[in-house]
């Protein structure tokens, strides 16, 4: 199938509760308006009532996923509310602003679900961090809220480190500090109600998928913070250790590949066997030259499993590869060559 539709940029909030992602939200939203572009938002609501979607602009396009977490009940159908959105809607761009006590990462795997059905391009992760619950929970180090609001600050491509009112300066350059020593990479800037002179980022191109593997430290995983969520949500993570330095190679990257034709099944697979250690999970949508059916296909701790699916609807043939510092390059020609190997023998 060809991906001939042009991706949509998709931009994850995160960020602990009352950190001020609704803020940041509605400047986006702001923003948008100004540039003339039509945005679409995912809210998720642990309760039944989604108090937040008051506060934004009524023309906005937004689908409210309540009473449950995006990063584990119902992170099934966050890929078919993105789905839905575009599908209504056709906005240039879509905000997910997640729970706060939802784990990232999990959130992310929901994001690249949707590849499945849409052309999207997840953009960034924005984590919007409470400077002075920050100070305060960090000061122990301990407990799961502070290791929650440091798996999210570990994932973030843009670390907002929000209610900076609040904060003597020499308390903002400790927060500041913190904040690098658990994301080594993402671009801090300290606001005021989220308030930001420069939104231009929004609208490159450049990729920014990198996120901090780091989040997935841990043998154990993390458990969701709120009773919603029960399970542990180490599943889909694979255990790292590190040295408690940052290097570049510490990055998750995830590649989305729309397949442009039929491969051949062996070739596939022999692909799969072949992946570096580095890419650690792959999931999606083939066609193949050789059998009729198309097939779901799920890729994690170099095992494969192929299902047979007859989807309902219109749904990509797409490739998600997620993993640390493999090359891209490599990646994305062997995948060429598997769909120019087909279009040359046929
Ligand atoms: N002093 C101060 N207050 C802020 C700042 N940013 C946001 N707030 C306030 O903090 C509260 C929470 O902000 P929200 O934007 O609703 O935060 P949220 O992360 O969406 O909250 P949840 O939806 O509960 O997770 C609101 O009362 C905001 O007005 C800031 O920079 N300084």
């Amino acid at each position: 199938m060809k991906h001939s539709e042009q991706s949509i940029p998709v931009h994850l909030l995160s960020g602990f509760l009352g950190s001020g992602k609704t803020t940041l939200l509605q400047r986006l939203l702001e923003y948008c308006k100004a540039q003339g572009k039509k945005p679409a938002v995912i809210m998720n609501e642990l309760g039944d009532i989604n108090l937040d979607g008051q506060l934004l602009d009524a023309e906005v396009p937004m689908a409210e996923m309540l009473s449950g977490c995006i990063c584990c009940t119902i992170r099934g159908d966050l890929g078919m509310e993105i789905s839905m959105l575009i599908e209504e809607h056709q906005p240039d761009v879509i905000f997910i602003e997640s729970t706060g006590a939802a784990n990232p990462m999990e959130t992310l795997d929901g994001v690249t679900e949707a590849a499945m059905y849409k052309a999207i391009d997840l953009r960034s992760v924005i984590t919007v961090v409470d400077g002075p619950e920050l100070l305060e929970r960090g000061r122990d180090g301990k407990g799961r809220t502070f290791k929650l609001m440091s798996e999210q600050i570990r994932c973030a491509t843009l670390l907002l480190l929000n209610k900076a009112d609040k904060l003597e300066p020499e308390q903002l350059v400790e927060a500041q500090q913190q904040l690098r020593e658990l994301n080594a990479h993402a671009r801090i800037t300290a606001t005021i109600r989220c308030a930001i002179d420069d939104w231009s980022w929004l609208d490159s191109e450049e990729e920014t998928q990198d996120f901090s593997l780091d989040s997935m430290d841990g043998e154990e995983g993390e458990a969701c913070t709120h009773v919603g969520c029960s399970h542990n949500h180490s599943g889909h993570a694979h255990h790292h250790t590190h040295d408690g330095h940052h290097h570049s190679h510490d990055h998750v990257l995830v590649v989305t590949h729309y397949w442009s034709s039929p491969v051949c099944s062996k070739a596939f697979e022999a692909l799969l066997q072949r992946l570096p250690n580095e890419i650690y999970r792959a999931k999606g949508i083939v066609t193949f030259t050789d059998t009729p059916s198309r097939f779901l296909f799920q890729y994690a701790y170099r095992e494969s499993d192929f299902m047979r699916i007859e989807p309902q609807g219109h749904v990509n043939d797409v490739a998600v590869f997620i993993g640390e510092h493999f090359s891209k390059d490599w990646l994305r020609s062997e995948l060429a060559h598997l769909e120019q190997t087909e279009n040359t023998e046929a």
